[in-house]
């Protein structure tokens, strides 16, 4: 049995928005945002370019404090951003290294090795940075949910963002597990992901 279908119903939220409110450049992009995420559920956040989704999620991650509103994060959390910091001159394995260590969980190379063969980048190791498309970017940067140890909140902006059918399948799949064994996250698109679980959804309007 799925774990998430044996947690008690009490369990305490992973993440809670309490009338959130935010502007950006003089602009209010969003108020009144209220969510109570719990473990086992996953929350699109959906909206129109410029509405303000990647500015919600910085707030949940603390990288940006709210015009009003209060963010209670109540597990530990991974955030992989839009444009999620990789660096050129890098090989792919001593990317995703660099990522988990800068996140506080050093992975092995043997770790690393096997987070990027779902990803389909295990025979890409050695290559740099600079000589991968940007959807196999993107595979590195997704790589992170596959390492062991990774935390229970994930925060994902536009993870689907340049993936093709087939990795965007497999993402679901991974998020879909994440779920059934107790995790939860959050994550921005423009399209659908291919879930097998319910997904709650968060609009974000024009004001
Ligand atoms: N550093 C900044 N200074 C001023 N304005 C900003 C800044 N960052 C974002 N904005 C503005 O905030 C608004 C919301 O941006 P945000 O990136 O959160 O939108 P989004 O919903 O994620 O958009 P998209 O779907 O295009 O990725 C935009 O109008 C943008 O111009």
């Amino acid at each position: 049995m799925p774990l998430a279908s044996m947690l008690p119903s009490a369990a305490p939220p992973s993440l809670i928005l309490q009338r959130v409110g935010q502007s950006r450049g003089g602009r209010q992009l969003f108020e009144g945002v209220d969510v109570a995420l719990h473990p086992g559920q996953l929350l699109w956040v959906q909206g129109a370019n410029g509405s303000g989704k990647t500015s919600l999620l910085r707030v949940i991650c603390g990288l940006t404090t709210p015009r009003v509103g209060r963010v209670h994060v109540g597990q530990a959390l991974l955030y992989i951003g839009h444009r999620p910091g990789l660096k050129d001159v890098l090989s792919v394995i001593e990317q995703l290294r660099s990522s988990a260590a800068l996140a506080g969980r050093p992975c092995t190379e043997g770790d690393a090795l096997a987070a990027l063969a779902p990803v389909g980048l295990d025979d890409a190791a050695g290559l740099r940075l600079a000589q991968l498309s940007e959807g196999q970017r993107r595979r590195v940067a997704l790589a992170q949910l596959w390492l062991p140890r990774v935390p229970p909140l994930w925060v994902l902006d536009e993870p689907l963002a340049a993936l093709d059918m087939a990795m965007a399948d497999r993402l679901a799949q991974r998020l879909d597990r994440h779920a059934d064994e107790g995790g939860s996250a959050v994550f921005t698109s423009h399209q659908a992901l291919p879930l097998r679980r319910a997904v709650r959804t968060l609009s974000l309007g024009t004001l």
